[in-house]
């Protein structure tokens, strides 16, 4: 399939694209009516973007779907020590929080991950990402904040670098020193140590060109940060020029999605416990919702309101929320959870998992579509029809085929079984 000029990926029954028009986000009805192509073709140019979308009607078609790449909007990739332990706790009736207090939660992760050696965490981030691809995720937010101080913090940091740089996938990286209160440590002890220490010299090294950050996030919850500390801590990384992107609303009603309107966040992620008014602020302010079904259904709370958000014509992304309390890599099942708890249409979970979750890290001009342009980040899934990627619950692995990454096979599955 590949010839001079990049590679030609040739009769596919259906190309998704999603959307064809430059949209860089898609609210309300336009996530009903998604662009896809019939019968058609399209070129990969050698600088790994697209550069040309061609339908052939007289040729023979094969039954397979080309489908852009899908996109994470919010992980915790970078960590050690699993939590198995505690998810026999939960199953045996413990709250998340009551774990948490108990010194378990981001604690014991912190306390593992803060030993762990650079290329330890960085084995580990290398796996997961690889499971991300076969999965058919090419953009990936990865966030650190299982340090909680700057000597780890910023070593989550160049490993996420490290990724970002020697793998076939994209990242958009994200900065949560305000994940947790250190243990012994106060509130205000933390946001000065955050927004004093830890953001100056992060800023010395994304100067030096040592660390490249994108987004900056803290986990607005009640007994972890309040909204005023949020708001310090978010303001302080918007100077650095990075984009808001936060925890907020998820265990109690905390005014986040009206705090993140304000400071005009790309992205709230969980809104659980998000109020009328925050809905309304988000859909005006065109702060995106990272909606995250793991969540919900791992911890038995009440499923984020989906619906009322995409009523008010709010942003609706999607993310995998994985990390050591919710273990799951795979955006096809989250979009098939996303319409089975939260009531979504296969077409708006598709765009929340693509261009809107491109749009929540402020990539959507270069992902999240197959435009002529746009990266030639693609999927090839063996399967007539694309709604088979979200209607087979945990069957992705039989029907991906390979996952194309800026032009090149990142994945290949020679096993693959198909549809049936
Ligand atoms: N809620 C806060 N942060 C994570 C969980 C992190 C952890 O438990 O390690 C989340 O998005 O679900
Ligand atoms: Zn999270």
């Amino acid at each position: 399939m590949s010839r001079q000029s990049g590679i030609l990926v040739q009769n596919a029954q259906q190309v998704v694209l999603v959307c064809n028009n430059g949209e860089k986000y898609l609210t309300r009805k336009a996530m009903q009516d998604l662009a896809v192509l019939h019968d058609a073709s399209l070129v990969i140019g050698r600088n790994g973007l697209i550069e040309s979308l061609l339908t052939y009607a007289d040729r023979v078609v094969l039954s397979v779907c080309f489908f852009l790449g899908l996109v994470d909007a919010h992980t915790h990739p970078v960590w050690v020590g699993d939590r198995v332990h505690e998810f026999a706790m939960k199953l045996a009736g413990a709250s998340y929080m009551e774990i948490h207090n108990a010194g378990g939660g981001i604690h014991f992760t912190v306390e593992h991950t803060r030993k762990a050696s650079e290329e330890e965490l960085f084995e580990c981030l290398k796996k997961r990402l690889q499971r991300m691809i076969r999965a058919g995720s090419t953009l990936v937010e990865c966030k650190s904040g299982y340090g909680l101080n700057l000597e780890t913090e910023t070593k989550m940091l160049r490993v996420i670098d490290r990724a970002r740089r020697e793998l076939d996938i994209d990242i958009s990286s994200t900065y949560c020193g305000g994940h947790s209160i250190p243990k012994g440590k106060t509130v205000e002890e933390t946001v000065h140590d955050i927004t004093n220490t830890q953001l100056p010299k992060l800023k010395q090294l994304m100067l030096k060109g040592e660390v490249h950050i994108d987004n900056i996030d803290v986990f607005c919850e009640k007994g972890v940060f309040d909204l005023e500390s949020t708001s310090t801590i978010l303001q302080a990384g918007k100077e650095m020029g990075l984009h808001i992107n936060f925890h907020g609303d998820e265990l109690h009603p905390m005014k986040a999605g009206e705090l993140g309107a304000k400071l005009k966040a790309l992205a709230i992620s969980h809104l659980e416990e998000v109020s009328d008014d925050g809905i309304n602020d988000m859909a005006i302010a065109k702060s995106s919702a990272v909606l995250l079904p793991t969540t919900a259904y791992i911890l038995r709370l009440k499923s984020p309101r989906a619906r009322d958000m995409l009523e008010a014509g709010v942003i609706v992304a999607l993310g995998s929320d994985f990390n050591p309390n919710a273990y799951c890599f795979s955006m096809p099942m989250i979009m098939h959870m996303a319409c089975v708890n939260m009531k979504m249409s296969m077409s708006e979970a598709l765009a929340a998992a693509t261009i809107n979750a491109a749009y929540s890290l402020g990539r959507s001009q270069t992902h999240g579509s197959l435009e002529v342009g746009k990266r030639g980040d693609l999927i090839i899934i063996n399967s007539p029809r694309w709604e088979h990627l979200i209607y087979q619950f945990g069957a992705h692995q039989e029907l991906i085929q390979c996952v194309i990454v800026r032009g090149k096979v990142a994945y290949e599955n020679k096993n693959c079984l198909g549809y049936y």
